[in-house]
């Protein structure tokens, strides 16, 4: 390979069989076959499709996978070595491996002595057999990828017994070695120095190496790159790092890093990394977990700046405080507002508000969201509240309606229906008419939303797109440490565009109607729908449309 060119280590993604073994992670049938998919568009080399001996589901995954085309992703079967005492060719889980079907087969064997006579309670010798006869039997119907369980552990504890496991394997026909870090206590300096130990161990052969690295020392990721500089070739991992106990090695980081900061080695083929950012998000949907924020280069805060410093220095640019740019990975910039802001945040965020040269009005503002953190106030996912606030306090907000009062009654049961039940009465100006709505709920917040809206429908009804796809409350301590507040979060959406509001009171009801009403306005305002005039004729006298009706 000349200086030019590119070494390729090749992807093994293994989210559809240890990621499954991340607590709380189930994929369904369905589901690992849409994985399956969206990580062959991605250019992933591997893709271990699950355990054939443990569960129907998987047996059915293997069937059905076949007649899909991959393009060059190959997909793996998953399996241990035939048990003690018996012949490869009748034991259940190697039959099951075999009926998979799949190009390659993983297998995965004891390195460590003590595993093999503590847990498997066999002898070392046995130990080699069944990883020997295990290989060889499955080579004949694939290319066999040999899972060098404990791999480090069993080095440091008996390192010529551990070469030796290898050497089973390799002699047996296996095609690739991977080295585990099952307990995922190794640093990266013992992984790089065994890595290269084991690869000048087995040069005899003509066998590849791999790496697969558990998480327990947070070191998952700066292993995988330590035993690539040491000459793996292929890393096994999980999109977004699921797995048994801490986790593996997160694909997304190890890609990310070896493409984007390492110019000897090629990954995905050279294709782009700008759907990650959807793979990422894509699996932990479909796994039902929470995104984590924090996650480098795909989450949600990866290039979220808050500090002021910060975001002055990133508006001048944006390599000062950002490693790579966001949309190498299919990421995206946010700035932050909160009481750490700068001018310089407040400029980025009201771009369209034009005040990026009216120091006095960003101080305002500045001021404003300070002053409304310490009551309990939140901007950083109420962007739809900020906006307003910004109009605000510049003097370019004009309601469209004025609240005059609001009830609810929550907790009533139909005795017809068996359900509990809500309503809520509203009375309201919008110009100079006057609307007194009535609306039932499932809750408090449903019945005032439905009651809200019922009555301002009539005027405005853009408002019928409109509906609350997220509500979240919190207890926070105010800064002035009297009683306790309740932030309300509230996201809506009108199916093309969603936006977060916020509401704070010492009332739930009320911080909920905050919100709610500030929903409301944004919408009405980014639809520029104009504020009704009042009529001259009737200002003495208010017309009263009582829609009030029971639903
Ligand atoms: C490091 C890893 O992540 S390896 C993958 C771990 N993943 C999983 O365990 C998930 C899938 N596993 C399963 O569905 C089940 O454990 C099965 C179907 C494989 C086996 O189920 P069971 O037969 O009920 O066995 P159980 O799980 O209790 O115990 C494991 C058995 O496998 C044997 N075994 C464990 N590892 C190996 C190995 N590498 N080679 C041969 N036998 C092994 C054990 O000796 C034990 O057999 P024994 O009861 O005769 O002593
Ligand atoms: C093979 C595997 O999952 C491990 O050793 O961690």
């Amino acid at each position: 390979m000349n200086a030019t060119t590119r070494q390729p280590i090749l992807m093994y993604d293994t989210t559809l069989r240890d990621g499954s073994q991340g607590e709380g992670v189930s994929f369904s049938l369905q589901d690992k076959i849409n994985v399956t998919r969206r990580l062959a568009e991605m250019g992933i080399d591997f893709v271990e499709g699950g355990y054939p001996l443990s569960n129907e589901k998987d047996v059915a995954f293997f069937q059905q996978i076949r007649d899909i085309d991959l393009g060059g992703t190959k997909v793996c079967a998953f399996g241990m070595t035939r048990r003690r005492g018996m012949k490869a060719a009748d034991d259940p889980g190697m039959q099951a491996l075999v009926a998979a079907q799949t190009p390659c087969i993983t297998l995965v064997g004891k390195t460590w002595d003590y595993h093999a006579t503590e847990v498997l309670r066999v002898s070392l010798e046995e130990n080699l057999a069944m990883i020997g006869e295990s290989a060889e039997f499955l080579g004949r119907h694939s290319d066999v990828i040999y899972d060098a369980e404990h791999f480090f552990d069993g080095y440091d504890a008996n390192p010529d017994y551990a070469i030796e496991t290898l050497r089973a394997a390799a002699a047996a026909g296996a095609k690739w070695m991977v080295l585990c870090d099952t307990n995922g206590g190794t640093l990266p300096e013992q992984i790089a120095a065994v890595t290269k130990t084991a690869i000048e161990k087995l040069a005899d052969f003509d066998v590849r190496f791999g790496i697969h690295c558990h998480n327990d020392g947070d070191l998952a990721t700066a292993n995988s790159l330590a035993a690539v500089d040491a000459g793996a070739l292929q890393v096994q991992g999980t999109i977004n790092g699921i797995g048994e106990r801490c986790g593996n090695a997160d694909l997304v980081a190890v890609v990310s890093n070896l493409a984007l900061k390492k110019s000897s080695y090629e990954v995905l083929g050279g294709r782009s990394l700008k759907h990650l950012t959807e793979l990422s998000r894509y699996v932990y949907e479909t796994a039902n977990l929470q995104w984590r924020n924090g996650q480098p280069f795909v989450g949600q805060s990866a290039f979220a700046h808050k500090g002021g410093m910060h975001v002055h220095a990133i508006n001048k640019a944006a390599s000062t405080y950002e490693h790579i740019d966001p949309a190498l990975v299919g990421n995206e910039r946010r700035i932050l507002i909160s009481e750490l802001s700068g001018r310089s945040n407040i400029a980025a965020v009201a771009e369209q508000h034009n005040i990026a040269d009216d120091r006095e009005a960003m101080d305002k503002i500045l001021a404003e969201v300070v002053r409304l953190e310490n009551e309990g106030f939140q901007f950083e996912n109420a962007g739809a509240s900020f906006d307003l606030l910004v109009k605000r306090v510049t003097g370019s907000f004009t309601p469209h309606f004025d609240t005059i009062k609001y009830r609810v009654v929550a907790g009533d049961r139909d005795s017809r229906s068996h359900t509990v039940f809500a309503e809520a009465i509203i009375k309201l100006m919008v110009g100079d008419v006057l609307w007194f709505d009535a609306a039932e709920g499932h809750g408090p917040v449903n019945a005032l939303d439905a009651a809200l809206r019922k009555a301002l429908q009539g005027t405005y009804p853009c408002l019928t797109e409109m509906h609350l796809i997220d509500y979240k409350v919190r207890v926070v301590d105010s800064g002035a440490g009297t009683a306790a507040s309740i932030r309300v979060n509230i996201e809506s959406s009108d199916g093309n565009e969603s936006w977060g509001t916020i509401g704070v009171s010492e009332n739930i009801i009320e911080a909920s109607y905050n919100a709610l009403v500030d929903a409301v306005e944004y919408k009405l305002h980014k639809e520029n729908v104009p504020q009704p005039v009042a009529d001259a004729d009737s200002n003495d006298q208010a017309d009263l449309a009582e829609s009030a009706s029971a639903n």
